[in-house]
């Protein structure tokens, strides 16, 4: 059981979770392919590129074009000089803001583990001004793994005070990463459905689905109450 009598640690997801950013995400990869005479890729290729990083991102960018592999690594240098601070598109969900603050005013301790590099990470939740909301914010780049590894989830929910044997809490997110992450560290996964999976709701193991954050902060408190 992972009951939780205190408020347990809620960790979110972002891209696709809390933020829809794949529009800035798709003007910073055609910028690089326009300087590379590549054609453009359409957002909802784009979209179907994010979620497990950067690294992964351009792999499957190149893989869709004609840029040579061994490029890889400039492409992903010269993306993140555009891609860093890239916060004018992005959008946060719908009553996403209001969620949080409905969860932190409870006593929920938040966190942020995505597989989004640091500096953009840290940019757009200051463009939003959500900063301090999270207790710890994990990156893709924060440690040597990446979701679905567990270990940054786990890092996460040790910094918010977990118990490392048997961590308690919840992961809240949109993708199969997520979900696959969330099964590797054994916490409840609370899946946004808007966001940019794949696979249909009922393919993905989740303790609960919701596609509106006004519904959130019931679910959580009945997702910890069953543990
Ligand atoms: O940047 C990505 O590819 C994914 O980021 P996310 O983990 O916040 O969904
Ligand atoms: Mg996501």
């Amino acid at each position: 059981m992972n009951v939780c009598f205190a408020p347990c640690p809620v960790v979110f997801d972002l891209d696709g979770t809390l933020i829809d950013s794949a529009p800035d995400i798709h003007a910073s990869v055609n910028a690089v392919l326009r300087l590379r005479g590549v054609r453009p890729l359409t957002l909802d290729q784009v979209r179907g590129f994010i979620g497990g990083g950067v690294d992964l991102l351009w792999r499957r960018v190149i893989g869709a074009t004609a840029l040579p592999v061994e490029a890889h690594r400039d492409l992903v240098a010269s993306f993140m000089t555009r891609y860093h601070e890239a916060t004018g598109l992005t959008r946060l969900y719908p009553n996403a803001v209001e969620a949080l603050g409905i969860l932190a005013d409870r006593g929920y301790p938040l966190g942020l583990c995505t597989n989004k590099p640091m500096a953009p990470t840290r940019a757009v939740l200051e463009h939003f001004g959500i900063a301090g909301l999270f207790g710890v914010v994990i990156g893709g780049d924060s440690l040597p793994q990446r979701k679905p590894d567990p270990a940054p989830l786990r890092a996460a929910f040790l910094a918010l005070g977990a118990d490392p044997e048997t961590p308690r809490g919840l992961y809240v997110g949109d993708s199969e990463f997520d979900e696959e992450c969330a099964r590797n560290a054994g916490i409840p996964f609370l899946l946004y459905t808007r966001g940019y999976r794949k696979l249909p709701v009922d393919r993905m193991l989740h303790r609960a689905s919701f596609d509106d954050f006004a519904r959130l902060p019931l679910l959580v408190e009945e997702a910890a109450a069953v543990g």
